[in-house]
């Protein structure tokens, strides 16, 4: 039999009637990894499921695209399809959640439990009579300032047990994000909704619960969080609002050094760019324009790699969660304390008003991608639409809300106050001509790594395919591809690529063609939870960086060329990082 025919069916491992669900983890010439839940559908069994391994023997597979489906009655008692979109939490196994560096978060960071986790109950989307405007934090009026202040306030005061308080709504992005969540029906896999295609969805909802909450506690259903608009000049400084003593909104855990008059660096690590004000804003906006256009042609570079049920978490982040989003959190993150808290790490990030201001921005660059053209939209892929969360409405009832049903802003009730967006015709130049034909003492890629980075590298690497048509450019997106990067997750590391640029080039000024793109890691806790700082990559697979270069090959003239010089500049954390191997590669848009 040909082997690459699946066939669609698992023989039971049981004798009690049982269903199966098969996803096919990796097929080789018939080899199935192939992980089954073997889940017992009857009363005393409900909702365990029993992990099962099976080998090819009794594996048969059909054609097409396959995993069993079927009713596993959950905890939720919805059904859902196991092993395909990610299930919401297991709230009844809410778990201490884990610190960076293996320790545990010094308090709990579960939710207070309905009286009854067997009915929870699919989120109906309210009518929108009016779709509200969320303002921009540097153009709000006093009045608007006042009634947020009080709306925060408010939250502040409710009882810590009461799931609308503030902490309550911050533990939410701990319990998420810091491995105190598993997914229901895969005990022990945790539950982690960045570094994949979940963190644009979730971080949507999280925001869309907390401002709904917001307005009821002041009685105003048309109340609009504000987006810090970092993506502009006129947004690049720290927002006054947040930084009234006396208000509300204010936090003494962020970083003094960094309020106005002071430019944030949109790909700041720990070190403050010695560049001037303009410089920085230029390197803001050529950052924007990278990770917004040039590095993001279609969904998996956007949104971060596929996440499916039962799957390890860490799966690869896409271009705006790795900068700005990581960056501006470390920005603001108190450097005295030891995440950085509360900006600058998952547990404690939302325990600062500010968080919701950045997250707002962040959602606001989905809108906007979408409006870029190419092949910039939504994924359609039920894996990605089916997964669901778990919130608290406004009315503290639990409820089920999934992807599909958040992907169009507009039926949630808001849009973003329409502003200028330089970044978005920001196109660098060339600093300088091509370089000469591949210089003499450039090594191939193939002689430099594995390799850490210590220092600046530079490299040639032969491209798979020169002279692309328009109709190959607009098939495929061409990359560079930096395999395989392994590390200690609790490190901070940034890196900056450059093509066609000679080894002394420096960092600090990216606002030039030959800027590809940069990477950056923070502190975080990887895929089981237990990090026990060691040098494995992120999570459980291994780190990988893909940026788009189709664009910058041809801006540069270099696009006839077999080979590229690529010059690989260590900011931070150079020597705790190890890459296997960088290549160019090609990516069709997936779905
Ligand atoms: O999402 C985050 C990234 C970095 C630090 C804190 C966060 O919440
Ligand atoms: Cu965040």
């Amino acid at each position: 039999m040909a082997s690459n025919f699946l066939l669609t069916s698992c023989t039971t491992i049981s004798s009690s009637p049982s269903k199966i669900f098969v996803r096919p983890k990796r097929i080789d010439n018939f080899k199935v990894n192939c992980e089954i839940r073997n889940t017992i559908n009857n009363d005393d069994n409900e909702g365990k499921s029993f992990p099962g391994k099976l080998d090819r023997r009794n594996v048969l597979l059909g054609l097409g695209g396959l995993y069993g489906a079927s009713n596993l009655i959950g905890v939720t008692n919805e059904p859902f399809a196991l092993g395909a979109p990610v299930p919401p939490p297991d709230f009844s196994t809410c778990s201490t959640a884990s610190l960076p560096d293996g320790s545990q978060v010094p308090f709990s960071c579960c939710p207070p439990l309905p009286k009854d986790l067997t009915n929870i109950p699919t989120y109906k989307l309210p009518n929108v009579s009016k779709v509200k405007i969320r303002p921009a934090a540097h153009n709000v009026t006093q009045e608007y300032i006042t009634k947020y202040n009080t709306a925060i306030q408010k939250m502040k005061s409710l009882d810590k047990d009461d799931p609308l308080s503030f902490i309550q709504q911050a533990n939410i992005h701990c319990a998420y994000c810091n491995s105190g969540y598993k997914e229901l029906g895969f005990p022990g896999v945790p539950l982690q909704v960045h570094f994949s295609w979940l963190f644009f969805p979730f971080h949507r909802w999280y925001l869309y619960f907390f401002e709904r909450i917001l307005g009821s506690l002041i009685g105003d259903d048309t109340f609009a969080l504000p987006f810090w608009n970092y993506d502009s000049q006129v947004g690049m400084q720290f927002p006054s609002l947040y930084n009234d003593v006396n208000s509300s909104l204010y936090d003494p855990n962020r970083n003094q050094n960094h309020f106005p008059p002071n430019v944030i660096d949109l790909g700041f690590t720990t070190i403050d760019l010695d560049a001037s004000d303009q410089q920085k804003i230029n390197n803001n906006l050529t950052m924007m324009y990278r990770q917004m256009l040039t590095n993001a042609p279609c969904p998996q570079l956007f949104f971060g790699n596929p996440i499916r049920g039962g799957e390890q978490p860490i799966r690869g982040m896409g271009t705006i969660e790795n900068v700005p989003h990581n960056s501006v959190h470390r920005w603001v993150g108190n450097p005295n304390n030891k995440f950085r808290e509360n900006m600058g790490t998952f547990y404690s990030a939302a325990r600062d008003p500010i968080f919701y201001a950045h997250h707002a921005n962040v959602d606001r660059m989905w809108t906007i991608w979408k409006t870029l053209g190419g092949n910039r939209r939504d994924f359609n892929d039920r894996d990605w639409l089916d997964s669901a969360f778990l919130f608290y409405d406004e009315n503290r009832t639990l409820v089920k809300v999934t992807v599909q049903d958040c992907i169009n802003n507009e039926k949630l009730g808001y849009k973003y106050e329409n502003v200028p967006i330089p970044w978005k015709n920001y196109k660098p130049v060339p600093r300088k001509q091509k370089l000469k034909k591949n210089p003499k003492n450039v090594k191939p890629s193939t002689e430099i790594f594995p390799s850490t980075l210590k220092k600046t590298l530079s490299f040639s690497i032969k491209r798979p395919k020169i002279s692309r048509t328009q109709q190959d450019k607009d098939i495929e997106e061409e990359l560079l591809v930096f395999n395989n990067m392994t590390f200690d997750e609790n490190e901070y590391i940034r890196f900056d690529v450059f093509i066609n640029e000679d080894e002394g080039v420096k960092s600090k000024v990216l606002d030039r063609t030959e800027y590809v793109g940069s990477f950056a890691n923070l502190p975080h806790v990887h895929a089981a939870g237990n990090n026990t700082g060691s040098s494995s990559s992120s999570g459980s697979t291994p780190a990988v960086m893909s940026l788009g270069i189709s664009e910058i090959l041809e801006d540069l003239g270099l696009e006839d060329e077999e080979e590229i010089v690529v010059v690989v500049v260590p900011q931070f954390g150079g020597k705790e990082i190890t890459i296997a191997s960088v290549e160019i590669d090609t990516l069709a848009c997936a779905n």
